[in-house]
């Protein structure tokens, strides 16, 4: 996995030296690079041969995402995506397109000898894996790339790491980066601040006591996971500061509760990609740290804001300068 990882990374960022300037500058809106390089992996992985299938699926999704964020901006009534509005009933049309497609996906999967389904395409996979990972990765890589853009001391730090573990210009290796401690705590840094998912949703089974409230079966719940990687009470004065030492004694350290860091969710339906999403985002990081160094553009404006998931609102362009 990750050769293939690295071969998207690789082709991506030979093609930022070859955009630069004389003096190795180029300007990159990372936002868009990085949702780009996030697809090409996950349909590498997930659709194998299957990869101009599997872009159609995305765009698919890319519109759904589009409505479902203009009807989750509506006041928050539960229910609401129930009601049969304009809206969710192209949501509801774009969900059925996208599942007939992954069901015709797999069902071609299916018909393919026994012998050639091997262990690196199994089918159960695609459907489950489909669903969730491009735009939660290439927020992460992006969110991560500004915050470093931001503070140039963990910057350099984590380009020490790098270079000290896996040289100045090799893919590295799934053992060193499992070596990379100072680029896991940036990581853990920003999807605290910056969480893709701000939030994550259950429904009470059954009649529940949470607390001083009674939940009756049936209730949603809503988990502000953004709310509470900035709180305070849990997080200490300097919350709202990037501040990657906090976890140098591991992530249940880090904070007052052992489970106040919850960017991918926590309990039995926990994120099925996180070990994904870190790997590949620790990879592209670090390849990134080997070969450039990087600031904001003067054009770049501050405004996290939730458009489904939380994004830079008017985009994340960054100066890169070849080393
Ligand atoms: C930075 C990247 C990612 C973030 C922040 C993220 C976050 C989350 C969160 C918060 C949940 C809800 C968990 C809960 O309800 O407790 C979730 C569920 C899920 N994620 Fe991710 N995710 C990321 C990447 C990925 C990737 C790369 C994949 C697949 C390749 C993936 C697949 C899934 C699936 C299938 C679920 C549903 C699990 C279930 O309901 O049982 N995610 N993710």
């Amino acid at each position: 996995m990750i050769p293939m990882m690295g071969k998207s990374m690789k082709e991506m960022l030979d093609k930022w030296s070859k955009m630069s300037n004389a003096s190795g500058k180029v300007e990159i809106e990372v936002s868009e690079m990085f949702s780009t390089l996030a697809e090409d992996v996950i349909t590498r992985i997930v659709f194998g041969n299957s990869y101009e299938d599997g872009k159609a699926i995305f765009e698919l999704q890319a519109q759904q995402m589009v409505y479902a964020t203009e009807a989750y901006q509506k006041v928050f009534i539960p229910g609401y995506r129930f009601l049969p509005s304009k809206k969710n009933r192209i949501c509801w049309r774009l969900d059925k397109e996208v599942r007939k497609s992954l069901r015709k996906l797999i069902e071609e999967r299916r018909k393919i000898d026994e012998a050639v389904l091997s262990e690196e395409c199994p089918n159960d996979l695609l459907e489950v894996m489909i669903k969730a990972g491009k735009h939660t990765t290439s927020n992460l890589l992006t969110w991560t790339t500004i915050l470093l853009a931001m503070h140039p001391q963990w910057q350099e730090l984590a380009r020490d790491e790098v270079l000290t573990v896996c040289g100045a210009r090799d893919p590295p290796s799934k053992h060193q980066i499992s070596k990379l401690k100072t680029l896991g705590m940036i990581i853990n840094e920003s999807v605290r601040l910056y969480p893709p998912a701000v939030a994550a949703i259950r429904r009470a089974k059954v009649d529940t006591q949470l607390g001083d409230f009674t939940l009756p079966r049936g209730t949603e719940l809503l988990i502000p996971i953004i709310a509470i990687h900035h709180d305070q009470t849990l997080w200490g004065q300097d919350a709202n500061e990037f501040n990657p030492a906090r976890f140098g004694l591991g992530v249940a350290q880090a904070a007052k509760h052992p489970m106040a860091f919850m960017p991918f969710g926590l309990g039995a339906r926990r994120c099925v990609g996180q070990n994904l999403a870190v790997l590949q985002a620790k990879l592209a990081i670090a390849m990134i740290l080997q070969r450039f160094s990087f600031d904001l553009s003067p054009s770049y404006q501050h405004a996290p804001t939730i458009l489904m998931l939380l994004c830079p609102q008017y985009g994340a362009p960054i100066i890169f300068q070849k080393l």
